[in-house]
């Protein structure tokens, strides 16, 4: 054993603990599990590779300093993002690239978003508004054409803003995806295999589009202080078009899906929570009035802003992050032998009950300010928390998950669909296992 940790033997030497893994139904019930077993910190093992795993304040503490990510633990998603990515980039040159490229999503530089978020708002509640009575809508088909939309908008530019190639980057990131969620627990394709040349094809598809923005920015390059993402991938990748298509796509996946997801649960719970969505109706009228919400208001909408902390604790939007160190060093009294992959299992500790009482019970409540005080800040943490190398786009994700609620909200009463059983489904993001279908009502 290679430490003292407490935690489990491999099952089998070739696979460790996978197949416990994969019994447990994703990497997130089995640490639940695990956690529950053995306490704050526990190890187990993915195939040969010795594993840790941490889920409390104190630990998180003891790991806040720490920047490099462990590659192997998102491997599977190499093929997607590339192996260039920042998703993969440690040391002085992933720090340096997150110093320049977190400049887009300053506090400054995600104000001038909010006109993108309302437009794009406006154009769901206007196809909202022309669905005939009672007609079911499936939500997280409207809430990921919503955030991709933004996504390619905010990060790619004006060029992108033609409906015919967000359709057609949406059927390529689809095929991409799940060929990706497959391969968390089936092999890779044979190389000639349809499946292999579907994916070859929508990574090609995806790319060429890619690289028509790149080219149009090249041509017309922002004028100062009004850079994007992509502008600031093209200028750190100096001519190196690998790494910058891996960062160009990895921004656009990090950004879309997580909201994606964030919304559709965000209406789910409201959907299932009426006196919650009158209380958020209220707080808009109250607060805005028929005012469009922008950064100079969006802080007098606390209630929604609880919506949106218990939506991402509650449906555990992205279940982990991990680190790594290059030397031995000692988390929680135990050491930690050199290269071991730290799991920092963010969502556990969303469903600790010490901090978080029936905790699969949504209750925006938990994040009045009041309640807040009684944590520890290192409890809730949904976008991580270590080594300045927290989620670059959870401003981002705020501001645009509130434009979307405040202006379908106030326009609409959502509510479910009868009869319908919701499963959540926790791969690198939790997602719904089948489409939820919603009713509107307008207000
Ligand atoms: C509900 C929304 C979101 C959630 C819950 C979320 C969560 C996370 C988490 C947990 C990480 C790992 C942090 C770590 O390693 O400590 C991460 C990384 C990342 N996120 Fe997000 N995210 C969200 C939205 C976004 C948005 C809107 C963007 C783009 C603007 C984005 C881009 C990224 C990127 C590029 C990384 C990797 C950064 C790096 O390697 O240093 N995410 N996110």
């Amino acid at each position: 054993k290679p430490s003292t940790i407490p935690g489990l033997e491999p099952t089998t030497q070739e696979d460790g603990n996978v197949s416990d893994i994969n019994r447990a139904g994703s990497l997130h019930e089995f640490l639940l599990d695990l956690h529950k077993q053995f306490g704050s910190i526990v190890s187990f093992w993915i195939g040969k590779e010795y594993v840790v795993s941490i889920a409390s304040p104190e630990l998180f503490k003891e790991h806040q300093g720490v920047f490099d990510r462990p590659p192997s633990l998102f491997k599977m998603f190499e093929p997607l993002i590339g192996p260039k990515s920042i998703q993969f980039a440690n040391k002085s040159d992933g720090r340096a690239r997150r110093h320049l490229y977190d400049t887009a999503f300053s506090h400054d530089n995600t104000k001038r978003y909010y006109q993108t978020y309302q437009d794009v708002s406006d154009e769901l509640a206007k196809k909202w508004s022309s669905l005939v009575k009672e007609e079911h809508v499936p939500l997280s088909v409207h809430m990921f054409a919503y955030s991709l939309k933004i996504a390619l908008l905010t990060m790619f530019g004006e060029s992108f803003a033609n409906d015919k190639d967000i359709l057609e980057f949406r059927r390529c990131y689809d095929v991409m995806w799940a060929e990706m969620e497959r391969r968390l627990t089936e092999n890779e394709p044979e190389k000639d295999s349809p499946r292999a040349k579907a994916f070859e094809e929508a990574l090609k598809k995806s790319s060429s589009l890619t690289s028509r923005v790149v080219k149009h920015r090249r041509d017309n390059p922002p004028i100062q202080g009004q850079e994007l993402i992509i502008d600031l991938v093209i200028k750190y990748s100096d001519g190196d078009d690998e790494l910058l298509n891996s960062d160009a796509i990895t921004y656009i996946v990090g950004g879309f899906h997580t909201t994606g997801n964030l919304l559709t649960w965000a209406f789910y719970f409201l959907a299932s929570h009426p006196e919650v969505q009158e209380k958020a109706f209220r707080e808009i009228k109250k607060e805005l009035g028929n005012k469009e919400v922008d950064h100079t208001n969006i802080d007098d909408l606390p209630y929604i802003r609880q919506i949106v902390d218990e939506t991402l604790r509650c449906a555990v939007v992205a279940p982990f992050a991990a680190r790594f160190q290059d030397f031995e060093s000692e988390l929680g009294g135990h050491k930690i032998p050199k290269n071991t992959p730290v799991i920092h299992a963010l969502g556990v500790s969303l469903k600790d009950e010490k901090y978080w009482p029936l905790p699969n019970k949504f209750d925006p409540d938990r994040f009045s300010p009041e309640n807040v005080k009684t944590r520890p800040p290192l409890s809730f943490q949904p976008f991580g928390f270590a080594g300045k190398r927290v989620c670059p786009g959870y401003r981002f994700a705020y501001a645009e998950a509130t434009v979307c609620l405040v202006t379908l909200l106030r326009k609409f009463k959502v509510k479910l669909v009868d009869d319908q059983v919701v499963n959540p489904v926790h791969g690198l993001v939790t997602h719904p296992e089948e489409e939820i279908w919603i009713k509107l009502e307008k207000r």
